[in-house]
């Protein structure tokens, strides 16, 4: 399902204000695209910014971004998405009046995809990974919160991503929820899909993430093998500071 493949991306010198709010405050990360990566960090680090800006939501007030040699800064997020950069949302948002297949088929019909019969078995596809076929005809309204969590995974798998950036997927579920939804992350990463993954949850975030990256004010204090982040000063400092979740 997956678009040409490519390895490496890579941000420099990131800045972001909104005013005089500075948010984040130079940023450098260099991934390969098939990595997990987890991202912490107290409330307000700047975490979710930093995702808008990697998939082009928003763009950075300063500094660059490259997908191998292209420089896609300028990028918006749907040409991001069509070349395998993909969001999930903080609170799924589908669309209403619509079934669960319909939901993931729009999404698929969006994509680089061709045509209509393959958008299908791209969405049916796209359901099976997800553990959906059998509310596949449900009204997506109906559903409760941790479908709407897959549903929001399935939508963003028809688009064919390489790199998913997942934002807080695991917020409002229940610890078992949560790790239903892992189960479901795994069997994405076992089609080789990286994973950048913001979440509150650290024990849930690590059963996916290899390497983590701590942020506080728009910086990152640490990054590199979990046991060493969470037991980095810096870091530790950061969370009594801050709001600890973890
Ligand atoms: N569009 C915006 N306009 C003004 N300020 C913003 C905007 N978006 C974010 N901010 C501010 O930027 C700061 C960082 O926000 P961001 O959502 O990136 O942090 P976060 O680390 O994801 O926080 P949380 O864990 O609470 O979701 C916050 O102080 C927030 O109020």
């Amino acid at each position: 399902m997956q678009k040409t493949p490519y390895s490496q991306l890579k941000a420099t010198g990131i800045h972001k204000s909104f005013g005089h709010v500075q948010v984040l405050n130079g940023i450098d990360f260099t991934m390969d695209t098939s990595d997990a990566i987890g991202i912490v960090g107290p409330n307000g680090a700047g975490k979710s910014t930093l995702l808008s800006v990697l998939s082009g939501a928003q763009p950075p007030s300063k500094g660059r971004i490259h997908l191998n040699d292209q420089d896609i800064t300028q990028l918006p997020a749907r040409h991001r998405a069509k070349q395998g950069l993909v969001r999930t949302h903080q609170i799924p948002k589908p669309f209403s009046g619509i079934s669960v297949f319909e939901n993931v088929f729009v999404a698929a019909i969006h994509s680089a995809t061709p045509n209509r019969s393959e958008a299908y078995d791209i969405a049916l596809e796209s359901l099976e990974l997800c553990g959906m076929m059998h509310i596949a005809n449900r009204e997506a309204d109906s559903i409760g919160l941790l479908d709407r969590k897959r549903l929001e995974l399935a939508r963003a798998l028809a688009t064919q991503p390489n790199l998913l950036f997942l934002d807080e997927i695991g917020g409002g579920l229940t610890d078992g929820e949560a790790l239903q939804l892992v189960d479901t992350i795994l069997t994405l990463r076992a089609r080789g899909i990286g994973i950048v993954w913001i979440e509150h949850i650290v024990h849930i975030l690590l059963r996916v993430a290899k390497t983590l990256i701590c942020m506080d004010n728009g910086r990152i204090l640490a990054q590199g093998l979990p046991s060493h982040v969470m037991a980095n000063e810096e870091v530790m400092r950061a969370y009594m500071g801050g709001s600890q979740h973890a």
